[in-house]
C-alpha cells in the first residue's frame, strides 16, 4: 500500500482551490523492469479495497443489523426494551456506514491517478519493447514496421485487463466472505445451508458449460436439438403460469432451495430462529447466489484478461526479425567519402503477412557510389518498397542486397542506418518541441542550437517557426495528462480553462510539416556520417517554389553521397540522373539514363510523354 500511496501522491495535482495549480514532477517509472510490479501492487490495492469495502464491512454491518433487530424483537416480545443495546447498535452502525463511505470516496478519488500510473508504466514498457536494446548496445526495433510486430495490446488495454482481474479476485473474496457469514450465523447447519446456496450457480454453470462448449450439429431434424429448443422455449413468458405452479420444479428448487431448507427447519425447530436471523440469511443467500453467478460468468473473461497480460509480457521476448551483423560501417573494405553502392541480385520481396502478389519480383540493378538514381513507375509498381529494402527496414525474401559489395546483413544495422538519411512522406512529427523535432535528426548534436537553426533554414522551416509565439519551443501536441475531478462542463470555469490550456494543440499546415521533416533530414545530413540519401516523394504538400528550393538544397549536398529519389514528376531530376530505374508491376521494366530510355520508346518513354503532352497539347 505504501508503494501505491506514494506513487499516487507524486502525480500532478490541479489545486482544489480554484486556480491553484501545483505541479509535481511525474516520477520515472522503473523503465525496463519486466517484473510484474504494477500488477502485484494493483492486485494488493484492489483486493484490499474489496476486503475493506465489501466483505468485512458488510459482515460487520450485518452483524450489527442482526443485533439491532434481535434487540427490538426481544423488546417487543417481552415488553422490555434494552435501550442501551439498541443505541449502541445504532451508533456502531452509523460509524460503520461513515467509514465505508469515506473509503468509497477515497477510492473514487484515487483510482484515476492509479490508472494513470499503471498506464504510464505499460506505456514505458511497450516503448522499451519497441526500442529493444540489442547486445551491441544500439537501439532500434528494426522489424517495427511489420504489422505482426505491433503490440496487440495497448497500455490502456493492459489497465483494463488488470482492472478486470482485480475485480474478479475481489468477487471471489466477496463470495468467500458471504459464505463465511452464512456459516457463521447459521452455526451448526451452516455447511449444509452454504451448499444449498451454491447449488443454483453451480448447476447453471455446469449446464451452460456443457451447452456452450459441447460440439453439436445444428439441424432442424435433430430430435435432441428440437428437444433442447422446446426446453429453452419453456422459459418464455407464456409458460409462466406453469413455471409458478411447479411444472418447472427443478429450476425453482435449484434457485430457492436454501430458503425452503430453512423454512422447513424453522417449522421443525422454531426456537432456533429469530426474524432478524431469517432476514439476514435470506439477504445473504441471495447475495451469495448473485456473486457466485457473477464469478462463473466472469471466469472466462478472467482467463482472457490473464492471457492478455501474459502476451504483453511475452512481447519483451520477441526477437528482431531483421538479420543483423557486426561489421561496422564504413569498414576497411568500403570506400569512405565516395557514397554507398548498392546491388540488388534477383530480389523478390513479399510483405510479412501479405497474401497479395510479391511487391518485388526478381529485381536486379546496381547503383554505383556517388550516383544520382531516380526510381519511376506507376502506383504500386514497387518504388517505395525498393527504398525500404535499401534502408534496411526489411530483408529481401529471396535474392541478395549488397552494400559496397558486401551482403547487407553482415553490417551492423545501426551503423548502416546512421550512414543513411531518409526523407519520405511516411515520416511523422514527434510530440516534442519543434527544436527537438529537427535536432533529433542527429541525436548526438541536440545541444548545438546553431546546427539546428541551420537545418531549419535548409529545410525551409525557419520562416514559419519564427512566426510562432514560442518559436522553436512550440509543442504541437502537448502530452499533458489532466484528469478532471468533478469539474463543471461550463467552458468558462477557471479549472476547465486551465485544463484546456494544458492540452492545447498548435496546428500547422501539411507543407509546414514537410518542411520540418526536411529540416530533420538536413540535420542528419549535416552529421557528416551520411553516405546515402533516400528521398521518396516527400514534396506532395509543398508549393512549387518550396519544392524547387528543397530539391536544389538536397542536390547541393550530393558530394560524396549516393542519392536515390522516388518521383512521379519528370523534370530536372530525371534529366540529370545517372541512372533511372523504371518499375512496372514489381519488376524492373528498364533502366538507363533519360536520353537512352527515351530512345528505347518503352515504359519510361510512355510515362514521360504523357506528362510532356500535358504541357504541349491544347485543352479542348
Ligand atoms: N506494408 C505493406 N504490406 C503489404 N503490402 C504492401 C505494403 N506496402 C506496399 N504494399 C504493396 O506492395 C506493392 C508495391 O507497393 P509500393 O508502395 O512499393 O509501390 P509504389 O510504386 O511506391 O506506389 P506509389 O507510387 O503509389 O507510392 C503494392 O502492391 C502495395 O499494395
Amino acid at each position: 500500500m505504501d508503494n501505491w500511496k506514494s506513487s499516487s501522491q507524486r502525480f500532478s495535482t490541479i489545486g482544489r482551490d480554484m486556480g491553484k495549480h501545483t505541479e509535481d514532477k511525474v516520477p520515472d517509472v522503473k523503465a525496463g523492469s519486466d517484473s510484474p510490479e504494477i500488477p502485484i501492487t494493483s492486485s494488493q490495492m484492489g483486493i484490499w479495497q474489496f476486503w475493506t469495502l465489501e466483505p468485512s464491512s458488510r459482515l460487520e454491518l450485518r452483524r450489527q443489523w442482526e443485533e439491532l433487530i434481535s434487540g427490538i424483537e426481544v423488546g417487543i416480545r417481552e415488553g422490555q426494551v434494552d435501550s442501551y443495546a439498541i443505541y449502541f447498535a445504532i451508533v456502531s452502525r452509523l460509524s460503520c456506514i461513515v467509514f465505508v463511505e469515506v473509503l468509497y470516496w477515497w477510492t473514487k478519488k484515487s483510482v484515476p491517478a492509479f490508472e494513470a500510473r499503471v498506464t504510464q508504466h505499460y506505456d514505458m514498457y511497450l516503448m522499451r519493447v519497441f526500442l529493444s536494446e540489442t547486445a551491441a548496445g544500439y537501439v532500434g526495433f528494426t522489424s517495427l514496421i511489420d504489422p505482426d510486430s505491433q503490440p496487440r495490446i495497448t497500455a490502456r488495454d493492459a489497465w483494463r485487463a488488470l482492472d478486470a482481474i482485480v475485480s474478479f479476485l475481489g468477487q471471489i473474496i466477496t463470495s468467500a466472505s458471504q459464505l463465511t457469514l452464512i456459516i457463521h450465523v447459521s452455526r451448526s447447519s451452516g455447511a449444509a445451508f452454504a451448499f444449498l446456496c451454491l447449488m443454483k450457480p453451480l448447476l447453471e454453470t455446469c449446464f451452460s458449460r456443457s451447452a456452450w462448449s459441447g460440439k453439436f450439429l445444428v439441424h432442424l431434424n435433430n430430435k435432441h436439438y428440437q428437444r433442447m429448443q422446446a426446453l429453452a422455449a419453456l422459459t418464455a413468458d407464456k409458460y409462466r403460469q406453469d413455471y409458478i405452479t411447479g411444472n418447472l420444479g427443478p429450476h425453482i428448487l435449484a434457485a430457492e432451495m436454501p430458503m425452503i431448507y430453512w423454512a422447513i427447519n424453522a417449522v421443525m425447530n422454531p426456537t432456533k430462529f429469530s426474524i432478524a436471523f431469517i432476514a439476514i440469511l435470506e439477504q445473504t443467500s441471495t447475495n451469495l447466489r448473485y456473486s457466485m453467478e457473477t464469478i462463473f460468468v466472469n471466469s472466462k473473461s478472467f482467463q482472457r484478461h490473464v492471457s492478455q497480460l501474459k502476451n504483453l509480457y511475452a512481447l519483451s521476448e520477441k526477437r528482431n526479425k531483421l538479420k543483423d551483423g557486426d561489421l561496422p560501417y564504413p569498414c576497411g573494405d568500403t570506400k569512405d567519402g565516395t557514397g554507398m553502392s548498392f546491388e540488388l541480385r534477383n530480389v523478390t520481396f513479399c510483405y510479412p503477412g501479405s497474401k497479395a502478389r510479391a511487391a518485388l519480383q526478381n529485381v536486379s540493378f546496381t547503383i554505383r557510389p556517388g550516383q544520382l538514381a531516380v526510381i519511376v513507375g506507376a502506383n504500386g509498381s514497387g518504388k517505395s518498397t525498393i527504398i525500404k529494402l535499401l534502408t534496411r527496414l526489411y530483408d529481401p525474401s529471396e535474392g541478395a542486397l549488397l552494400v559496397d559489395g558486401i551482403p547487407a546483413e553482415q553490417y551492423s544495422a545501426f551503423d548502416l542506418r546512421r550512414a543513411m538519411a531518409t526523407f519520405t512522406q511516411d515520416h511523422q512529427l514527434y510530440p516534442l518541441s519543434l527544436y527537438e523535432n529537427i535536432a533529433l535528426g542527429n541525436p548526438a548534436a541536440t545541444g548545438d542550437s546553431a546546427l539546428v537553426a541551420a537545418a531549419a533554414e535548409q529545410g525551409g522551416a525557419a520562416v514559419f517557426i519564427g512566426k510562432l509565439p514560442k518559436g522553436m519551443g512550440t509543442l504541437l501536441d502537448p502530452q499533458n495528462q489532466a484528469y478532471p475531478m468533478n469539474i463543471p462542463s461550463d467552458p468558462d470555469h477557471p479549472l476547465r480553462k486551465q485544463m484546456d490550456a494544458l492540452s492545447k494543440k498548435t496546428d500547422i499546415s501539411g507543407g509546414e510539416k514537410q518542411r520540418l521533416v526536411a529540416s530533420r533530414t538536413f540535420m542528419h545530413l549535416n552529421s557528416g556520417k551520411v553516405a546515402f540519401v533516400a528521398v521518396d516523394e516527400p514534396s506532395s504538400a509543398l508549393d512549387s517554389e518550396g519544392e524547387a528550393q528543397l530539391f536544389g538544397r538536397l542536390i547541393a549536398e550530393r558530394s560524396g553521397r549516393t542519392m536515390v529519389f522516388v518521383t512521379h514528376r519528370f523534370g530536372h531530376l530525371t534529366k540529370h540522373a545517372d541512372i533511372i530505374i523504371c518499375m512496372k508491376d514489381g519488376m524492373v521494366a528498364e533502366s538507363d539514363t533519360h536520353d537512352e530510355l527515351l530512345k528505347q520508346e518503352g515504359e519510361y518513354a510512355k510515362l514521360y510523354n504523357i506528362q510532356a503532352s500535358a504541357f504541349s497539347s491544347d485543352i479542348t
